[in-house]
């Protein structure tokens, strides 16, 4: 008979070996599942050539939470490892504690990851996890990027977080964990019929019954991820032939994309809004629909702080100059979280959009190659009411603006999502 735990070994060090020596971070809550990944990790560290780095969040939510996250640290340092505490305080009271909370660990671990020079942090997430996601994206209608579920890998800029136990059961890791006489903490909250992901779990007892299992769930999230890979190459091959980054818009060639199925223009259309925008979330499913639409018939719209217009060969979308229009900076400072002006700074000198106003103050604005509508969406250099300078209409001279999101980010992220 295989030994069980020697199973899971074989399985987390698949994760992470073989290669060179490394050194990586594991996320521990104190919850059954990540402690049982802490402890898996540290045997194989044992004899393979790998450091380990943990750490712990502290959301400062409940006052038992500090406790835990020390009780880690002990756990972790009777291993030989070093252990951190971080610590969340930027809630403000509003929105969704719980999806504020997740985006805030990730937030803090990538930094800390960064901090110690770590390009990889290991997270606890198992097949239940998953199954819970899924239903939980299936209640929101999701299409193929939400059904895929959670990715075993998942970069962020230079971090990369891993799952190994994502097609692992609770209770079989809460087994490895008796086994070894290991205790671990049962959050309070995972009984709190508040959270959608609570209810989620105990409905999933009852479909289980139904032969919609942890595991049917899984596979099924498995295959989706296996379509949306398709299509994520689809739309990446597409966008090669079709796409050109002219200073910071996204044009793409009328025809082109006309002709692409509505899944591969969508994403396209969304990756461009996201790339111009800067902002994190993509529009929603309907307001994309209507954008697809206004493409479709000619007529162009503004959609996520961008606009999208049409001329004879080109689709363009440009930063809606009303969304930048109060957005100021100063020497130094990154403006609308994409240029850095460079040139003669003096006192008294700030960034803003170059606006209506500032455009017809430039006569040579036509020379720049960017349509009217555009410009007005660019950065420019004023003193009080003064226009200065606006490096893209040909206003003034000695300043340039450097771009500071990268072209092939619009590329690569059509192939990560
Ligand atoms: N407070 C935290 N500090 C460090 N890592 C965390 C924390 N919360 C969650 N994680 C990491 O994210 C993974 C999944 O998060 P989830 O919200 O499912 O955690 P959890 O319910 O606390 O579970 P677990 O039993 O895995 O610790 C955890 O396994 C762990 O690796």
């Amino acid at each position: 008979m295989t030994d069980p735990d020697a199973l899971f070994r074989e399985i987390v060090a698949g994760h992470f070996l073989p290669g060179p020596p490394q050194d990586i971070g594991v996320a521990v809550s104190g919850g059954g599942d990540s402690l049982a990944l802490l402890h898996i990790l540290a045997e194989i560290a044992r004899t393979e050539a790998l450091g380990l780095r943990v750490v712990t969040v502290d959301h400062g939510l409940r006052p038992a939470a500090r406790d835990e996250a020390e009780k880690v640290g002990e756990q972790a340092r009777a291993l030989g490892l070093d252990h951190d505490i971080l610590t969340w305080t930027g809630w403000n009271g509003e929105g969704n504690l719980q999806d504020q909370a997740r985006r805030a660990r990730y937030r803090l671990l990538a930094e800390w990851a960064r901090l110690h020079g770590l390009r990889t942090v290991a997270l606890g997430h198992t097949a239940e996890d998953q199954a819970e996601t899924f239903l939980m994206r299936l209640a929101r209608s999701a299409g193929t990027d939400g059904l895929s579920g959670m990715a075993v890998r998942r970069r962020e800029g230079s971090v990369t977080f891993v799952r190994p136990l994502l097609d692992q059961r609770r209770t079989a890791l809460r087994g490895y964990l008796e086994r070894k006489g290991i205790a671990w903490i049962d959050d309070p909250s995972n009984e709190d019929d508040r959270f959608e992901r609570i209810r989620i779990r105990k409905a999933l007892d009852e479909l289980s019954g139904l032969g919609i299992t942890v595991s049917a769930i899984s596979e099924t999230a498995r295959n989706i991820a296996s379509v949306r890979s398709t299509l994520a190459w689809y739309s990446f091959s597409e966008a090669q032939k079709l796409v050109r980054i002219e200073a910071g818009d996204i044009v793409m060639a009328r025809a082109g994309f006309r002709m692409l199925q509505p899944e591969i223009a969508r994403r396209l259309l969304i990756q461009a809004l996201l790339w111009v925008s800067g902002a994190e979330y993509a529009p929603r499913r309907r307001s994309l629909a209507m954008a697809l639409e206004a493409v479709r018939s000619g007529t162009g719209m503004t959609l996520h702080g961008c606009h999208i217009s049409l001329d004879q060969s080109d689709v363009r979308i440009t930063r809606e100059a009303g969304a930048v229009a109060g957005l100021t900076a100063r020497q130094g400072q990154h403006w609308d979280g994409r240029w850095l002006l460079i040139g003669p700074w003096f006192d008294g000198a700030g960034i803003r959009a170059l606006g209506e106003d500032g455009l017809a103050q430039c006569p040579d604005w036509r020379g720049a190659g960017l349509p009217f509508r555009s410009l007005a969406g660019y950065p420019s250099i004023w003193q009080g009411d003064r226009l200065v300078a606006a490096p893209h209409a040909g206003f003034g001279e000695g300043w340039t603006a450097k771009l500071l999101r990268d072209g092939d980010a619009f590329f690569s992220a059509l192939l990560a999502h």
